[in-house]
C-alpha cells in the first residue's frame, strides 16, 4: 500500500489501473494537494502491459526485423530464436510483476488499493469489506474483457482467448483462430512466423472489416504467402476437444481441437478465440447509481450519462468508444483536466477539457506484416457521414522505399473533404508505416487543406515521400 492508502476518504477514486485509469489519476490530482486512489483487482498497468499491447508488440518486433532482413541484400544468418523472443516478452511485462507501476503511480501521489471495486452508490465504492467516499470524483476505467462466442462446446474445450496467445508458453502445431479483426491478424502473423501450422476462420468476405478495403486484402495476401489459410463467409458451429485441461495462460489446454466450420470438420492443437471485447462492468456496482452493465455512455468530458451531479467519469474500454490504449489515455488527460478544473471551480471551455478527437480522428496501427496504419474516416465513412470526398491512392513506389527493403510493396490513400480541402482520413498499409501516421493525424486533427500540406516538403529519401506522390495525385483532381 502506499502513502494514503489506508484512508477511506479520497478526492477522487478511480476503479481499474490500467492505462486509462493511471492517467486520470495522475492528471486529476496533478500539482495540487488533492489526494487520490487506484483501485485495482489484477495488476497495475492493466491488460495492455501484461496480456495485450506489450507482450504482441514484442512477439512481432522479431518476425517485422527477420521480414526485413530476408529481404535486404547483404544480410545473412538470421532466424528467429523463439526461447529467446519468448524470454525477451517477458522483460517486457516485468513477468507479471507489477512493483515499478505501483512505485510510478506512489511516486505521483496515487495510493493504490488492492481489490476489486464496485460502485455502491453515490461518490461510494466498496473494495472488499471496506467502503470508500469520493469527495468529488470516481472514474471507472476497468477496460473489457474477451468475448466468447456462444457456440456449442466453444466454452467447455477451454480456448485460448488474446491472453494466452500473446503470453505464449507452448507453440501449438496446428492453430485454428476464430476471427478476422486486429487480435487475429497480429497473432496469426506472429503463430505462422514461428511455426505454426494456422487456420483463420472469419465470418465476413475480408480482413480488418472496418478499414479501407485493400487493408485487409494486403494483409490477407501476406498472410497467405506465409501459408496462413483464411476460410472467409465461414461460422464455427461447433467444437469437441479431448481431455480438455486449465494448464494455465499461453499453454495447451488439451487435446486435439474438432471444429466443424461450415460443414467441415477441421482439427487443431489449440483453438485460438478473438472475437471481439465487452466492457468489463460485471459487477462494478452500475446498478446502485441507475445505470445497466453495458458500456459506460460519456459525454466529451468524460463525465457518465444519466447520473446527476457530474461525479462519475469513465475513461478507456470501459466507455466502448475507442479501444485502444493511445485513445483511453487521451480521454484519461482530458478527464482528469476536468476533474481538476471542476475541483477549482474553473470554467471547461478550452479544447483540452473536451475529447473531440474520439470522433473523426483517431489513429491506430495494426502490427501485421504489412503494418497497417489508419487515422480518421474511410472514404465509405466519410461518405455515409455526408462528406462530398475526393479520394487519391496509390501503391508507395519512392526513393526512400527501395531503400527500406528489396521487396517493398505499400498502398496509401488520403479521403479529402471536397468542400474544405481538409483532410478526413488517410490509410498506409506497408512495412513500418506506423511510423508515417503522425503526420497524418496531426493533418486531420489540425484540419490543414491539402493546398497547405503542399508546402509540408517530405526529407528525401524517406518513404514520407508518398505524401508528395499523392498529394500531385489530388492536385490533378
Ligand atoms: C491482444 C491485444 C493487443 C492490443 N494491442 C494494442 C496496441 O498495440 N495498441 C493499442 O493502442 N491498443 C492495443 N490493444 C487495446 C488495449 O489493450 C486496450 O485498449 C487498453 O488496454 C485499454 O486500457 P484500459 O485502461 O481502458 O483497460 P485495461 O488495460 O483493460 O485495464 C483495466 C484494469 O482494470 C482492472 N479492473 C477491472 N475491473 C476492476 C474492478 N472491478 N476493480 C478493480 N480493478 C478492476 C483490471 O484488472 C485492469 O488492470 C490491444 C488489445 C489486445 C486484446
Ligand atoms: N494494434 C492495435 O492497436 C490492437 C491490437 C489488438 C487489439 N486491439 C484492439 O482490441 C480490440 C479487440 O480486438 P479484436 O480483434 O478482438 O476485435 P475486432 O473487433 O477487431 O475483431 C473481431 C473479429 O471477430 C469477428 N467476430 C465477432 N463475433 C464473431 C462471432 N460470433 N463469430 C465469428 N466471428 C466473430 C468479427 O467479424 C471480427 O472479424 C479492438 O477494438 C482493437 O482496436 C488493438
Amino acid at each position: 500500500m502506499g502513502d494514503g492508502a489506508a484512508s477511506d476518504e479520497f478526492d477522487v477514486i478511480v476503479i481499474g489501473g490500467g492505462p486509462a485509469g493511471e492517467n486520470a489519476a495522475q492528471y486529476a490530482i496533478a500539482g495540487s494537494d488533492r489526494t487520490a486512489a487506484l483501485v485495482e483487482r489484477e495488476l497495475v498497468g492493466g491488460e495492455c502491459s501484461y496480456w495485450a499491447c506489450m507482450p504482441s508488440k514484442a512477439l512481432l518486433t522479431p518476425v517485422h526485423f527477420l521480414d526485413r532482413a530476408r529481404h535486404l541484400r547483404g544480410i545473412t544468418g538470421t532466424g528467429i530464436d523463439l526461447d529467446a523472443v519468448l524470454a525477451r516478452r517477458d522483460d517486457f511485462t516485468a513477468h507479471h510483476a507489477d512493483t515499478g507501476q505501483v512505485a510510478w503511480a506512489q511516486s505521483v501521489g496515487v495510493a493504490v488499493i488492492r481489490g476489486a471495486g464496485a460502485l455502491a452508490g453515490d461518490r461510494r465504492v466498496r473494495v472488499g469489506d471496506r467502503e470508500l467516499i469520493a469527495r468529488q470524483a470516481v472514474v471507472l476505467a476497468t477496460g473489457s474483457t474477451a468475448l466468447i462466442p456462444d457456440v456449442p462446446g466453444l466454452r467447455a474445450a477451454l480456448p485460448w482467448i488474446s491472453r494466452d496467445v500473446t503470453n505464449l508458453r507452448e507453440l501449438p502445431r496446428r492453430v485454428l483462430i476464430l476471427g478476422g479483426g486486429v487480435v487475429a491478424c497480429e497473432a496469426a502473423t506472429w503463430l505462422s512466423a514461428f511455426g505454426a501450422a494456422v487456420t483463420m476462420v472469419v465470418r465476413g468476405d475480408r480482413l480488418l472489416g472496418g478499414m479501407e478495403p485493400f487493408a485487409g486484402e494486403r494483409v490477407a495476401s501476406a498472410l497467405a504467402e506465409r501459408g496462413v489459410e483464411i476460410r472467409f463467409g465461414a461460422g464455427l458451429d461447433a467444437v469437441t476437444r479431448t481431455s480438455p485441461a486449465a494448464t494455465g495462460a499461453g499453454r495447451i489446454h488439451g487435446g486435439p481441437v474438432t471444429a466443424t466450420v461450415g460443414g467441415t470438420v477441421l482439427e487443431a492443437d489449440e483453438l485460438v478465440v478473438a472475437t471481439g471485447r465487452a466492457p468489463a462492468t460485471a459487477g462494478l456496482g452500475l446498478a446502485t447509481v441507475g445505470l445497466d452493465d453495458r458500456a459506460v455512455a460519456v459525454d466529451d468530458h468524460l463525465t457518465a450519462i444519466g447520473v446527476a451531479g457530474s461525479w462519475l467519469y469513465a475513461v478507456g474500454d470501459v466507455t466502448g468508444r475507442n479501444l485502444l490504449t493511445h485513445m483511453g489515455k487521451y480521454q484519461a488527460r482530458v478527464c482528469g483536466d476536468v476533474i481538476a478544473a471542476r475541483a477549482r471551480g474553473g470554467p471547461l471551455d478550452g479544447p483540452r477539457y473536451r475529447a473531440t478527437a474520439d470522433h473523426g480522428a483517431v489513429p491506430a496501427v495494426v502490427f501485421s506484416a504489412p503494418e497497417v496504419a489508419t487515422v480518421g474516416r474511410t472514404e465509405q465513412a466519410a461518405r455515409t457521414a455526408g462528406f462530398t470526398v475526393v479520394a487519391v491512392e496509390l501503391d508507395i513506389s519512392v526513393a526512400g522505399s527501395a531503400l527500406l527493403r528489396d521487396d517493398y510493396a505499400g498502398h496509401a490513400k488520403l479521403v479529402v473533404d471536397r468542400s474544405t480541402g481538409r483532410l478526413l482520413g488517410a490509410t498506409f498499409v506497408g512495412p513500418d508505416v506506423g511510423e508515417l501516421l503522425q503526420a497524418a493525424t496531426v493533418a486531420v486533427v489540425g484540419e490543414i487543406p491539402v493546398e497547405q500540406l503542399w508546402h509540408a516538403v517530405p526529407a528525401y529519401p524517406t518513404v514520407s515521400e508518398v505524401w508528395l506522390r499523392l498529394l500531385e495525385k489530388l492536385r490533378d483532381r
